[in-house]
């Protein structure tokens, strides 16, 4: 049996991704249109105000072409707090005007692969701010979930360590290259949702979205053990460009 590694987690993750019945919404009189609204953003400031004390982080994008027509990506220390935000939203008269289109359940995930022996990571102040991140305001998100393949002679959990501590070694060097440009969420699911790991980029210009993926694709261990599922990209919202999105 091969080494399993030994991995950091930090905050649970849910991505929920919904999409706006517009004829509903549409057939609300202005009155009630304004309430719903009035609402969502009133749960938009208390997760700002969960950010700013520290108790977790939440994204909110909207996203380009049919699969959605926006996310909310919750970081939150149980998945008690995930299932009561969940729960909270789907109670409010906006959710009644949305439509669950897709969700992912996951935990944020530092590899133990590149860990210092000798030292715990959990002392690491850096570590730890990687573990429970505040996320990026950039101006857009992009999230696919994926696996690491299992067929064959290409079964990444029977490599040994050190053949998977190199492969990843030389995707973070890949990854580096793109400082700057591309801020990465690595969230583990296997035991929690469909795919092994969740992919969450954040960047102010989307085509470095397309440029690392494109590179990575050619990267051995993205090429003989990544599979890939479906891609979602977007644009950062708040109050105001929420509120012109709604204009009927
Ligand atoms: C934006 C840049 C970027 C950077 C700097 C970066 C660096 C790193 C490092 C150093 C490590 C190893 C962690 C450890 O062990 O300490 C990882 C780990 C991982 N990555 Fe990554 N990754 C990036 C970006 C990045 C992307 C774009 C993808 C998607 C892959 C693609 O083909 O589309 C990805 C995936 C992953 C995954 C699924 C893991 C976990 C693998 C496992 O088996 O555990 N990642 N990643």
């Amino acid at each position: 049996m091969s080494e399993a590694v030994a991995t950091l987690d930090g905050w649970y993750c849910l991505h929920d991704f919904r999409a706006i019945d517009w004829n509903a919404w549409k057939s609300l009189s202005a009155g009630e249109r304004a309430r719903a609204e009035d609402e969502l953003y009133g749960l938009l400031r208390k997760y700002q105000n969960v950010e700013n004390a520290k108790q977790g982080s939440t994204a909110f994008f909207s996203i380009v072409g049919q699969k959605a027509d926006f996310v909310f990506m919750h970081l939150r220390e149980t998945l008690d707090e995930l299932n009561e935000l969940e729960t909270e939203f789907n109670k409010t008269m906006f959710a009644g005007v949305t439509v669950p289109t897709y969700s992912f359940v996951s935990v944020v995930e530092l590899g133990g692969y590149m860990a210092k022996p000798g030292t715990d990571p959990m002392e690491d102040p850096e570590i730890l701010a990687r573990l429970k991140p505040a996320l990026p305001k950039s101006k857009h998100i992009c999230f696919y979930p994926m696996n690491k393949k299992r067929e064959g002679s290409d079964n990444w959990y029977t490599l040994p360590a050190e053949e998977r501590r190199n492969y990843l070694r030389a995707h973070g060097m890949i990854g580096r290259s793109y400082a700057g440009k591309i801020k990465q969420i690595i969230t583990g699911s296997i035991g929690l949702d469909d795919w092994e790991w969740g992919v969450t980029l954040f960047a102010d210009d989307a085509l470095q979205f397309k440029k690392i993926v494109h590179e990575m694709r050619f990267d051995e261990g993205s090429a003989r053990f990544g599979e890939f599922g479906d891609f979602y990209v977007g644009n950062l919202l708040d109050e105001s460009k929420m509120a012109a999105m709604l204009q009927p």
